[in-house]
């Protein structure tokens, strides 16, 4: 019945919008391809105070994010790799689109690039590292996954899930900005032809806050 329902802009709660198929696929396989050479720094599931290992396999562009903090270097004491003027001028033309209006001060200085294999999701949380209140940009590309986003309050309901598909642009901001959400599971064999061969791709881009002596 999914595909029955017309995949236009969406404001799921207040500031936070869906923006379907906002990325065509060159640009997608542009961002496949510049992943791609993130990854060879490494990717690594973060590790988790109680113990836990996250599914995901994550890299970082501008600050290295550490559950649950942000640093300069990696655990191993590597700077982490700079954030591109390029994708922070992705992020104001996002910004722009999401919201309909000009984001000319948007100025996101961390990127978190996620790789969900078929068995990885992400359980419900905040994105609150961050010591601002600037909007978090989301990008998906290959695999579908189903996305639960939710409440600032509570992890549990009152909740939307909707499915995530390559090229979805989805923002949090404003009284949003703290939703939890997360990922249920993502479907294999769902990607359209952008260069990866299985998984999932998110790039969220945010706004640390955060000046380097700290
Ligand atoms: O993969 C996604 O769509 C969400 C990722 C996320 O919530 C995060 O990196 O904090
Ligand atoms: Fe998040």
């Amino acid at each position: 019945m999914d595909s029955l329902i017309p995949r236009t802009r969406e404001e799921i709660a207040p500031g936070a919008v869906h923006v379907p198929d906002w990325l065509g696929l060159e640009e997608q396989r542009h961002l496949v391809r510049a992943c791609r050479e993130w990854a060879r720094a490494g990717m690594r599931s973060p590790k988790l105070p109680t113990g836990g290992v996250m599914s995901v396999r994550t890299v970082c562009l501008g600050w290295h994010w550490i559950p649950y903090r942000y640093s300069k270097t990696l655990e191993d004491g590597t700077p982490v790799m700079p954030f591109p003027d390029w994708l922070a001028d992705l992020g104001r033309r996002a910004l722009a689109d999401a919201y309909q209006r000009p984001a000319d001060d948007y100025a996101p200085d961390v990127a978190l690039i996620n790789f969900y294999d078929e068995n990885a999701k992400m359980g419900m949380h905040q994105d609150k590292d961050e010591r601002s209140e600037a909007p978090v940009i989301s990008l998906s590309l290959g695999d579908e996954a189903a996305f639960r986003f939710g409440n600032a309050r509570t992890r549990t309901k009152p909740y939307r899930d909707l499915i995530l598909t390559s090229g979805d642009l989805f923002v949090f901001g404003g009284p949003a900005r703290f939703a939890y959400h997360g990922i249920l599971r993502t479907t294999p064999r769902t990607a359209p032809n952008i260069g990866m061969r299985t998984g999932r791709l998110n790039i969220t881009l945010r706004t640390s806050g955060l000046t380097p002596q700290e």
